[in-house]
């Protein structure tokens, strides 16, 4: 039988939300967002959640999310870093044994069952793998004056969520390679995902599994009244 464990990012600042608390602590239909996120792994066949949050935030996740709402199967809640990667390889560090670990965004509340086992069996079959879902909108790359200057083949065009799952020996040793030589001062690539850190220290290939169009990030203010919406829609309130 294979062990999955998840990680539940909660350590980012939110800039982009302009809002005087973090996103992943705003009321979205009465709860918390992260609450969202917590609640799918909690039902679902992971055996070990690791919450990561901001060094000030242990106490009230834990008082106020963990026990209030019964999440049992999180076994620690263990402060993030600076970047995104950083707070990965926190929960990385803090995870007491599984064999694939699904990484997940916080601030992606509309996380279902599906969703999770597709990550699962990606995981199983291929080592790494991220939920994704074809971009719909022509993409064009710009110049630094603003113009176009080419129009890529939308076809080829994804849009990337997380979960991102991966065999948990391979991406541990992946975030490890990558935070030594960041730490070395070495020359690393913008990390906005963990697909790219396999990619990058491992040349591992990464599958694209199926996400959804309603997993979205909740990163500006109108996506509050986004999820909400979907939320109605798919009564996942009370
Ligand atoms: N140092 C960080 C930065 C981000 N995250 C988490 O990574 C997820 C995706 O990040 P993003 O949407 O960029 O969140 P923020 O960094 O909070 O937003 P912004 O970039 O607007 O500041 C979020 O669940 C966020 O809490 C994290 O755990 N640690
Ligand atoms: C991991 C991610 O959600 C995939 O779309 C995204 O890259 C996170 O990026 P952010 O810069 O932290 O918003």
């Amino acid at each position: 039988m294979c062990t999955y464990a998840a990680i539940v990012l909660s350590a980012g600042s939110g800039k982009r939300m302009k809002s005087n608390i973090p996103k992943q602590y705003m009321d979205l239909n009465g709860k918390p967002v992260i609450y969202y996120s917590l609640k799918a792994f909690q039902e679902s066949k992971v055996s070990e959640i690791i919450l990561v949050c901001g060094k000030d935030d242990v106490e009230y996740c834990t008082e106020e999310i963990i026990k209030k709402y019964h999440f049992t199967k999180v076994s620690a809640v263990v402060p993030g870093g600076k970047e995104r990667y950083h707070s990965v390889f926190e929960g990385l560090k803090a995870i007491q044994g599984a064999d694939y670990v699904l990484i997940h965004d916080g601030a992606r509340p509309m996380i279902d069952d599906e969703i999770i086992e597709r990550t699962m069996e990606g995981a199983r079959q291929q080592k790494a793998c991220v939920a994704a879902m074809p971009v719909k909108d022509t993409i064009k790359v710009a110049d630094p004056n603003g113009y176009v200057d080419h129009t890529p083949d939308r076809s080829t065009l994804w849009m990337i969520q997380t979960p991102q799952a991966f065999s948990y020996p391979l991406i541990f040793d992946a975030y490890d390679k990558v935070l030594k030589a960041e730490k070395n001062a070495e020359q690393i690539p913008a990390i906005t995902d963990d697909a790219m850190v396999a990619e990058y220290a491992t040349g591992c290939r990464v599958k694209l599994v199926q996400g959804s169009y309603e997993n979205i990030k909740i990163t500006t203010p109108e996506d509050i009244h986004i999820a909400e919406l979907f939320l109605r829609k798919n009564e996942k309130i009370g």
